[in-house]
């Protein structure tokens, strides 16, 4: 879908919206149709946050404004959906288009790559609110394993294929320059599949991202460099856009609190158990808690009842240890939501 969108703070309309077919054949004097209308209308009080509409980033989004429980319908391939509990509307639009809508005030908050930030060239009106520790990955130079260039100064003066054309043209431009500036790397656009590249004969290496590396391997590259790494974030303007009127202003902060519950309810859980009072010392060492933990005493003479917060991902080992401190009556919870940041 083509999108018009403009800095006026407010979202623009889809451009299928003014040109295409009305859905309800009843057009305004705008040439926006009825149902169109209403919805920009709609929008007027609204704080705008933009959402990856397709690809690796569109899933753990959906999960996350679940989590923080954004209650909205999305109706059939609008691209626009008002929240009901919330005086927000959620914009879907490509991960990569959402540094700009946000640099140019046209949505207050959105959730995209650190990487497609760095590659835009409005990284610097933007503000990084949250890690939100999904869509991890990293930008790597790669070349064939079997190849005859495995470094990227034997690269200098050969052809580079990439989706990131301005973060590699500036990594090479630099190699370039550092090699003499005599010879100049061509780093060409491609838009998808990138690995196939080099096989095709088209370049000498690449510059994509990787995750697990299945794809790179697949292909028969390894990399040699990282450029940057990345994962999804929530941004907003550097410069509050002066559409985030007071009464919108507060829900960038409530937003940004409650990702961060959902975000720290997936990396803890709550441990609670019982020990004699002569061995608390010791288990308190393996539960030490975020703050402090809770020790309250039990109705049997000499025990208490312990319970803190313990990493998810230290939960078997934290058990181990319990037990052989003579812990008993081990539980560990799952948290729905919480709120200690992360
Ligand atoms: N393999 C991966 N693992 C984790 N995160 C990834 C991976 N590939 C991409 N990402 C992250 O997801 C973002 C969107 O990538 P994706 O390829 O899904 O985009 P897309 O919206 O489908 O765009 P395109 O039209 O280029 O395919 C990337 O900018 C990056 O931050
Ligand atoms: O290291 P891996 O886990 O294999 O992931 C890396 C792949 O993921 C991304 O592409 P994606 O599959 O999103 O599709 P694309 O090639 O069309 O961009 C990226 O461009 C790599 O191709």
């Amino acid at each position: 879908m083509s999108t018009q969108h403009s800095s006026s703070g407010s979202i623009s309309v889809p451009f299928s919206a003014t040109t295409g077919p009305s859905a309800q054949g009843q057009k305004s004097r705008f040439g926006v149709d009825s149902t169109m209308s209403l919805l920009v209308d709609s929008l007027k009080d609204r704080l705008l946050m933009a959402v990856p509409k397709k690809g690796r980033l569109h899933e753990k989004c959906l999960e996350l404004l679940s989590g923080a429980d954004i209650k909205y319908n999305r109706a059939h391939r609008l691209d626009v959906a008002l929240v009901q509990n919330l005086p927000i509307a959620l914009v879907f639009l490509p991960a990569s288009d959402i540094p700009r809508f946000v640099a140019l005030g046209s949505v207050a908050l959105g959730i995209t790559g650190q990487d497609v930030i760095a590659e835009s060239t409005h990284a610097e009106d933007i503000t990084q609110l949250l890690p939100l520790g999904f869509g991890k990955c990293a930008l790597q130079v790669q070349v064939p394993v079997s190849g005859p260039i495995q470094s990227v100064e034997g690269l200098s003066g050969g052809r580079i294929a990439t989706s990131f054309e301005v973060l590699a043209g500036a990594f090479f431009k630099d190699v370039d320059a550092k090699l003499g500036g005599q010879q100049t790397t061509k780093v060409e656009y491609v838009g998808g599949s990138v690995e196939a590249a080099c096989a095709l004969g088209m370049a000498d290496g690449i510059v994509d991202l990787v995750e697990s590396g299945d794809t790179m391997r697949a292909a028969g590259l390894h990399a040699i460099h990282t450029l940057i790494t990345s994962e999804a974030v929530l941004i907003t303007q550097r410069v509050p856009h002066e559409s985030i009127t007071p009464a919108l202003a507060p829900i960038i902060p409530l937003i940004k609190s409650r990702f961060a519950g959902v975000l720290a309810a997936k990396k803890f859980v709550y441990a609670s158990y019982n020990i004699q009072r002569a061995k608390l010392d010791a288990a308190l060492s393996i539960t030490p808690g975020r703050r402090a933990p809770t020790v309250s005493p039990l109705d049997e003479e000499g025990w208490v009842a312990v319970s803190a917060m313990v990493e998810r991902k230290k939960m078997a080992e934290v058990m181990d240890e319990l037990e052989t401190v003579g812990a008993e009556d081990v539980l560990i919870f799952a948290l729905d939501n919480c709120r200690v940041g992360v």
